[in-house]
């Protein structure tokens, strides 16, 4: 589903953030993301993101070639890529409804289907109850668990984190890390990156570590060398 092959970022001549990263994510596999503050984590999220493009190396994402993908269809790349971020960028001036409606609403869903699919999100995060509420109503980790539902809203094959649970206890860390876990058995890719090193042994995943730019563990490419189309 993620293949990174010989990726290199550079931001200018001074600062390479990534280093001849290799790697390979299949459906439904769930991984962390780690190292030290700089190595190049959010980076490599953001390549994925078509937020940055790679500078040297092929990206290939749901079996699409990222690095020439032209401007007008990063939006479309975009609809398959949930993203959770640690602040989790909810709208206070709006209901928990409506901040999960908004990536429905940006893909023009009719209503009834956006009503359909944000109650089904809440279900899954356990705010079915609480859809009429204010965020700001909410426990830090009731409104990460809004920021996932937006995050998944629109089924998409690939889930991305950044530090998903940085404010958070360990008890409620684990809460989140149960909900990712449930949406890679249901085939969703899933990439966590967190500087959590408690909680990713706890989990016993698959973990990526990055280290000035360079990936020093857990980059086995995908069996068979495949695609992951
Ligand atoms: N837009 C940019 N322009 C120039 N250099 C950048 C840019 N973004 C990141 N860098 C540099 O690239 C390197 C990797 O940064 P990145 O943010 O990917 O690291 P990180 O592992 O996510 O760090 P943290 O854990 O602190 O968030 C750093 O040296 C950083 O200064």
């Amino acid at each position: 589903m993620i293949e990174f092959r010989q990726v290199t970022k550079r931001y200018d001549s001074d600062h390479t953030a990534l280093r001849q990263v290799n790697f390979g994510l299949d459906r439904g596999e769930l991984a962390f993301l780690t190292g030290h503050s700089g190595a190049g984590k959010s980076t490599l999220l953001k390549l994925i993101m078509v937020m940055e493009r790679p500078s040297a190396g092929e990206l290939i994402v749901g079996g699409q070639l990222l690095n020439r993908l032209p401007r007008r269809q990063i939006p479309y790349i975009r609809r398959h890529i949930g993203v959770v971020f640690q602040n989790h960028q909810l709208l206070f001036d709006r209901t928990v409804y409506d901040n999960v409606a908004m990536p429905l609403e940006v893909m023009g869903a009719s209503p009834r289907e956006a009503g359909r699919r944000v109650r089904a999100a809440l279900d899954k995060v356990g705010l079915l109850s609480k859809e009429k509420m204010n965020p700001m109503q909410l426990s830090g980790g009731e409104q990460q668990r809004v920021g996932i539902a937006r995050a998944v809203v629109n089924k998409p094959p690939v889930l991305l984190a950044d530090e998903p649970t940085g404010n958070l206890d360990p008890e409620l860390s684990a809460d989140i890390m149960n909900l990712f876990g449930q949406f890679s058995q249901v085939g969703v890719t899933v990439l966590i990156a967190t500087h959590d090193i408690a909680l990713i042994n706890e989990m016993g995943r698959r973990t990526l570590t990055l280290d000035h730019g360079r990936l020093v563990a857990g980059g086995t490419p995908l069996v068979g060398g495949a695609s992951g189309h």
